[in-house]
């Protein structure tokens, strides 16, 4: 069996793999994608400075990781218009443009939660 065929077997076999290398190509080729990590991060390290409950960090890892997995979604999604076509295509806007929507509906959501969790934090400071 061939280095090609045993890599191909070894994809096969386990489901982490395409998962993890879908993980890796958007870390590294989508701004987005590298925003949202940023601002994810950003976030917790709030998080332990405000030492949060164990019920708002349970929101807030389910609004982070939320955030994300959409993020990868509205790439595949816009991977899949790609293939489908290059050219200007009503539907290849609107398909992208909806994708993007959801993105946009989510990450208002999480600025909502943000603002709910950590404003009243951050007025007892003063
Ligand atoms: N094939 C197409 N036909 C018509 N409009 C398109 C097409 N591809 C993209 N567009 C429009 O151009 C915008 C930008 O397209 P692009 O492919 O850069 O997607 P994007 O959402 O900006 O991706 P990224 O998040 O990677 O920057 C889309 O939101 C859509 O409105």
């Amino acid at each position: 069996m061939g280095l090609k065929d045993k890599a191909a077997k070894r994809t096969k076999e386990s489901p982490f793999v395409p998962a993890l290398l879908g993980l890796f190509h958007a870390a590294r080729t989508e701004r987005n994608f590298q925003f949202h990590l940023f601002a994810g991060t950003c976030v917790v390290v709030l998080g332990f400075l405000f030492s949060l409950s164990k019920t708002e960090w349970m929101i807030i890892i389910l609004v982070i990781f939320g955030m994300l997995s959409l993020e990868l979604v509205n790439t595949a999604i816009e991977r899949t218009v790609d293939l489908v076509t290059l050219e200007r295509h009503p539907l290849a806007k609107q398909a992208k443009d909806v994708a993007a929507a959801a993105v946009f509906v989510y990450a208002f959501m999480a600025v909502i939660i943000a603002c709910i969790i950590f404003i009243p934090k951050i007025l007892l400071l003063f």
